[in-house]
This record gives C-alpha cells, structure tokens and sequence, in this order.
C-alpha cells in the first residue's frame, strides 16, 4: 500500500475518532476530551514519516495560475504516464492535436538517486495543512486541481534540492519543445468580465523577410537574444524579467510585423491588449496576471490610449484642485482600481503585479510618439525606442526579394533615386509589388500556381507599377512642398539614429 493511502487511512480514522470525540456526552470528563481533539491529529502527524508537498493549479496570488503545475504535469506525464492506469486525453494547446495527461484521482511513482516519490493529481477533494491530514469534508466544485508529492522524511534533501528542480525543470523543456502552435490572445468582454480568448498564432513573419534597417535589425535581434538568455541577471540585479520595447513611425511601415517576427524569433504567444474595452486597473491586472511566460504583450496606437487617460485625467483636473496633475496620476494610493489609469497602465508596464519574473516583452507601438507621456516611454519602462521609417531603397530590395525573388534589376536605379527623397510605406511597396494574378474561385491550386507563376513580365509590370506610383507621389510632394514637417511627412531618419537603447 503507498504511503499516501497508508496514512489517509490513519488520518481518517483520527478525524472520525477526532469528530467522535467533540461530540461526546458531557459525563466524558471535559479535560480528556479536549486533549484527545486537540492531540489526536498532532500526534498521527508526528508518526507520519511521509512528507507530502503540493502544487496547485492556482498560485496564492488570486487569479493567477501556478505555472509549476503545467511544468510538474508535462513532467509526469512524460516521465511516469506508462505507469498510470488511468489517462487522459483532450485536445492540446492548439486546439488540433490530442494530448495524453495524467487524469485526475490518479497516482503514479517516480524514482530518483534512491527516493521514491508517490504523485497523487486531485481535481478536489481533501485538503492537507503542514501538520498532517485534516480532511475536507465538504470539497467545493471551485477547488483547484493540485498535485501532491509524497516521499518519506529521510530523503527530504534529496527531493527538495534535487528532484524537485530537475523535474520542474524538464517539465519547463517538455512544454518549451512541444511544438505546440503558439497562440494570439486578444482581451474581450463577453459579459461583464474581461477575459481571454485565443486564435493560433500563425503569422508567417521572420526577420530575414522585415525591411528594416539592417543595423538596427541586428542590434533588435541582439537584444532579444540577451534578454532571453538573462534569466540569471534579471534574478541577480532583482529586476523583473521583461523587457519593453516602444515601436513608432507612421502607418504601415511594419510595426506589428516586427512584432510578429520577434513573437515567431522567440516561440512566444501573442497578447493582443486592447486597452479600450477595459474598465478599470484591477480589470487590467487581472488580464496581466492571467498572460503565461515566454510571451508578448502588445498595445497598438499607444497614442490614442494615451489621449484618453489624458482626457480622463484632465476631467478629474476641472473637480480637483490638485495642482501637480501627474504626479496625483502616478501615485499608486490614489489608484482606487475603478477605471484604468496611467498609474495602472505603469504598474503593469513595470510588471509589478509579477511577483516572480516570468520571461515577458511589453510592446507599445505608436505612429505619435510625441503626443506620448515621457513617464510612459522613459528607459526602464521601454527599454528600446525603434523607430520604423518609410522605405528606402535597403528595404525595397528586401521587399523586391520576398515578392518577386529578384536581387537586381534595370530599373532599381531609377527606384533607388525615386525612394531616396520620395516617402512611401513599406505596406504600400509591398502591395505595388504583389503579383496580380486573376484567380478565380473554381481554379484548382495547379492553375493558380500557373497563373500567379512569376514571369520577367510580371516583375517588369510590377516594377515600372511602383516607379510609376513613386513618381506621382514626387510630384504631389513638390506641389505641396509647403507642408510642415512631421512623423507622417518627415524625410527619412538618419539611419544610424533609428535605435536607442
Ligand atoms: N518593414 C516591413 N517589412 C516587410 N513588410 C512590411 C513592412 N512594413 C509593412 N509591411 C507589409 O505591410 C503590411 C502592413 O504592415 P503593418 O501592419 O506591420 O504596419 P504597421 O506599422 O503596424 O501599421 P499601422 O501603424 O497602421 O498599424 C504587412 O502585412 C506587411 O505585409
């Protein structure tokens, strides 16, 4: 019999024994029954030589779930499911592929360095306090699934220090090397709540194929890999372990691909935040703390968010007589969680409602950053400020090369000449650049592929298309040569100033 059973049988016994004696006839003299309640379970805990450790479902922090448990789950599934009698089988991650875990009411055994380890998974049922087995009679539907270890004192040591880390651990890798299909969170509010819901995320962007500046690509990339590898230094300086990144420039010049290509770089899921449909900080933080690890967290058109508590803030301006407007917002004991504020949006920024430093990039992408608050976007809170510009000739041959798999041509000197003082977005070349091949919804993929087959004549078209278009745009800037400068109008940045770290 394992010990878990062993000593259940023991700990229900003492508590019936326990229970029986709280309701015992007054004539039982009243100090003999006290000692027997109060003494009974200390002393079956005390001959107990099992030590039980558990890991629930849900962390102590409400709303947040307890990534141990995944990680302590993908381990014993892998390492002892053949042992189990009985499984469980249910649609993985993605939604497509089945995936086999431990049911729950089950036990299984692992051994290591000579320990035997009894795991017991529960989705209720009785619950345990450190000085041994008090049962929950009545368990509530809403309990959380737990795991329970349970190995005998004299391998304390080596469990805790040992096995515990090595299975948490693999259990991290089995998970990391799933080939799970990563998700897109987007936030909504189906009733009264926001929550999650989640798509697969299958966007097809890379970096080999992102028109950027390729020195400020490298340094983005070297960046990434630094904070991914910087588990050690992030938990040595007592740093949360995320990184923020502010992506600007005007519209369609590839923000959200970039963070597409980090997303598919990295393996990490995808929250979509929509700040607009959340109606407080503590509905804020309650999205935060349900985000997993190994993720990107992106809010698009910061700027327009930015207004809104502005205006908010401005609102509370006109019935406050607090002078210093912003440092009122910033501070964290006037934040009564009612309605989102800046001082909340900054928590989370900071990620200060993450406890341990879970691997997580916050991305903020805006087409105005000068309408942005500097406490927003200073260093620490964005740790890098990329700015993507128009396309300039370096990111037309990236384009050139993904849609029409062309390194040279005649007419890129003209389009290189055209691009050097004409502004146009990445979107708007790649769309010139698209082939146009007439599809029509009985073809069959053969024909299509017939039809859409690239020929010299295509790339011309789509070529002399985009002088053509770079051209009409020269003219119309000419005409309007007057028009003062700004984010969407301004020439090209220098590039070499286009990162700031
Ligand atoms: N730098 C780029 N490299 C490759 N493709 C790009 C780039 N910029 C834009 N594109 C193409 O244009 C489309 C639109 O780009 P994207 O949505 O990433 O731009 P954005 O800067 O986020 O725009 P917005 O500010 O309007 O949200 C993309 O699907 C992609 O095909």
């Amino acid at each position: 019999m394992a010990p878990m059973d062993k000593w259940v049988g023991v700990g229900t016994a003492m508590t019936v024994f326990t229970l029986l004696c709280s309701r015992m006839p007054d004539r039982i003299h009243g100090e003999a029954r006290h000692f027997i309640t109060k003494w009974a379970p200390i002393i079956a805990a005390y001959f107990n030589p099992y030590i039980q450790l558990s890991i629930s479902e849900q962390s102590d922090e409400q709303f947040r779930r307890n990534e141990l448990f995944d990680h302590i789950s993908a381990y014993l599934t892998d390492a002892c499911a053949r042992d189990a009698r009985k499984l469980k089988m249910a649609l993985g991650k993605d939604g497509k592929i089945p995936e086999i875990t431990l049911d729950d009411n089950v036990k299984v055994t692992d051994d290591y360095e000579g320990a035997r380890i009894w795991w017991y998974a529960s989705n209720k049922g009785p619950s345990y306090r450190s000085r041994g087995p008090v049962f929950n009679l009545f368990p509530t539907e809403s309990e959380p699934r737990v795991f329970r270890a349970v190995f005998h004192k004299r391998h304390r040591d080596v469990v805790l220090t040992k096995y515990m880390p090595f299975a948490l651990d693999k259990g991290h890798g089995i998970i990391a090397n799933r080939g799970r299909k990563r998700r897109l969170y987007t936030n909504h509010r189906p009733g009264n709540k926001s929550t999650w819901s989640h798509v697969p995320f299958e966007h097809p962007a890379t970096f080999d194929k992102l028109a950027m500046d390729p020195v400020q690509k490298e340094e983005l990339i070297n960046d990434l890999d630094e904070f991914t590898g910087g588990k050690k230094y992030y938990s040595d300086v007592g740093k949360a372990w995320k990184r923020g990144y502010l992506l600007y420039g005007p519209p369609g010049t590839g923000k959200s691909t970039l963070v597409s290509a980090m997303a598919n770089k990295l393996n990490y899921d995808v929250y979509d935040l929509d700040l607009t449909s959340i109606k407080s900080n503590a509905e804020l933080r309650k999205l935060f703390l349900e985000t997993k690890g190994k993720s990107i967290i992106m809010i698009e058109d910061i700027d327009a968010i930015e207004v809104d508590l502005a205006r908010s803030r401005k609102k509370r301006a006109s019935s406050s007589s607090s002078s210093d407007l912003l440092s009122a917002e910033l501070d964290p004991s006037k934040d009564d969680g009612s309605k989102v504020t800046l001082s909340g949006l900054l928590s989370f920024v900071d990620g200060l409602w993450s406890a341990s430093g879970s691997e997580r990039i916050i991305v903020f992408t805006t087409n105005h950053v000068d309408t942005l608050d500097p406490a927003l976007i200073r260093r620490g809170r964005m740790d890098m400020h990329i700015r993507m510009s128009y396309c300039r000739f370096g990111a037309f041959k990236v384009l050139a090369n993904n849609y029409l798999q062309v390194n040279d041509h005649e007419l890129f000197g003209e389009i290189q000449r055209l691009l050097h003082h004409t502004d146009i977005s990445p979107a708007d070349v790649a769309h010139t650049l698209m082939r146009k091949c007439n599809k029509r919804k009985r073809d069959t993929d053969e024909v299509i592929a017939a039809k859409c087959n690239k020929t010299k004549t295509d790339t011309d078209t789509c070529l002399a298309g985009l002088v053509e278009t770079l051209k009409k745009k020269a003219k119309k800037r000419e005409s309007t040569t007057t028009a003062p400068a700004n984010e969407d109008t301004a020439p090209a940045f220098h590039e070499g100033s286009a990162i700031e770290i």
